[in-house]
């Protein structure tokens, strides 16, 4: 049997970090949402107990180290399965970009299995599962719009903000989360409005969605790459509502609602940046 699922990215509204825990994570809170730009995964089933990756990526791993084998890793040996799996992953969304591509890779590699294996678990505990292999992955699994807080992996549903274009630029380089998170300075760090931004998305204001947008780790990265910055002060310019880095970047984004606006920016963009997006937000 074969099943294919859908990856969605993701980015992150509102991105504070509120301390740094004793294991080496850092406590967190952010508000995220699924967006249109997604990868595909197909699962088939085999008969020689093995998990295998194909994906024509050169920046995407064909072995252990691929987040979508994880995933299988885990579930296999947990619920004791014999079956094998070949994972075939059609990549769309940037790699090692801020949009936690790897992460919604291992979500709907556990969402599948849990389907092709009959395992009849529940999405809390797929969730729960998948944060043994990263800490983007429980939101992943749930999808839409989301508070995550621990380490990223204790999720509270959202309603879907309200409709808009989310216009993404990312800049050729690749940005490490682990060195984003090395470099960020504690003492030093300009604090988003979580609750503010909650609030709007409840309230269904875009306005003020666009004023709270907020991420501790830009500055940190911003200072690393200036092609960032560069790519910011651009949207902004070409008449974005409001732009923002997505997690540990370096992928920018611009909220838009007027479609006239959205082919001015896209356009701009185009003039210097290889990879650019317009998509929807996937909502609830
Ligand atoms: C920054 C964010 C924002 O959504 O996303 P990306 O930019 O990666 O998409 C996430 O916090 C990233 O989540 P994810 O990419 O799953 O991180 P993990 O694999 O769990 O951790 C990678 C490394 O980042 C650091 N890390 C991650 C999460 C966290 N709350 N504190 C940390 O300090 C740790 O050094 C860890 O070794
Ligand atoms: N399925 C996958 N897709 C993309 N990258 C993966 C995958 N599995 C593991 N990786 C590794 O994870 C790293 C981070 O990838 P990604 O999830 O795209 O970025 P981010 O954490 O910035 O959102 C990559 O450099 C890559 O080596």
């Amino acid at each position: 049997m074969k099943l294919l699922m859908k990856a969605p990215a993701k980015i992150n509204l509102s991105l504070d970090v509120l301390g740094k825990r004793p294991d080496g994570y850092h406590e967190v809170e952010m508000v995220m949402t699924t967006i249109d730009l997604a990868d595909r995964i197909e699962l088939s089933e085999t008969t020689d107990g093995r998990i295998e990756i194909i994906s024509h990526n050169r920046f995407v791993p064909d072995d252990q180290r691929n987040l979508a084998y994880q995933a299988a890793k885990l579930l296999k040996e947990r619920f004791k399965i014999k079956q094998g799996v070949a994972i075939s992953i059609d990549k769309a969304i940037p790699v090692a970009a801020g949009l936690a591509g790897g992460s919604s890779d291992a979500a709907a590699t556990l969402r599948g299995l849990n389907i092709l294996w009959g395992l009849q678990l529940s999405m809390d505990e797929l969730a729960d599962l998948g944060s043994e292999i990263g800490s983007d992955v429980s939101f992943c699994v749930h999808g839409g719009t989301g508070l995550a807080r621990g380490r990223g992996e204790k999720i509270t549903r959202l309603p879907a903000p309200p409709n808009c274009w989310v216009i993404l630029a990312k800049p050729s380089i690749g940005v490490s989360t682990a060195d984003v998170y090395r470099n960020l300075n504690i003492e030093n760090i300009e604090h988003p409005n979580t609750a503010a931004m909650v609030k709007a998305i409840e309230n269904q204001q875009y306005k003020d969605i666009c004023s709270h947008l907020g991420n501790a780790l830009e500055k940190v990265t911003l200072n690393m790459h200036p092609e960032v910055m560069h790519i910011k002060t651009q949207m902004e310019k070409f008449g974005a509502d409001a732009v923002l880095m997505s997690g540990s970047g370096p992928t920018v984004f611009g909220l838009v609602q007027h479609d006239s606006r959205l082919q001015r920016i896209y356009n701009g963009l185009r003039g210097f940046c290889d990879q650019v997006f317009a998509v929807r937000m996937l909502g609830e």
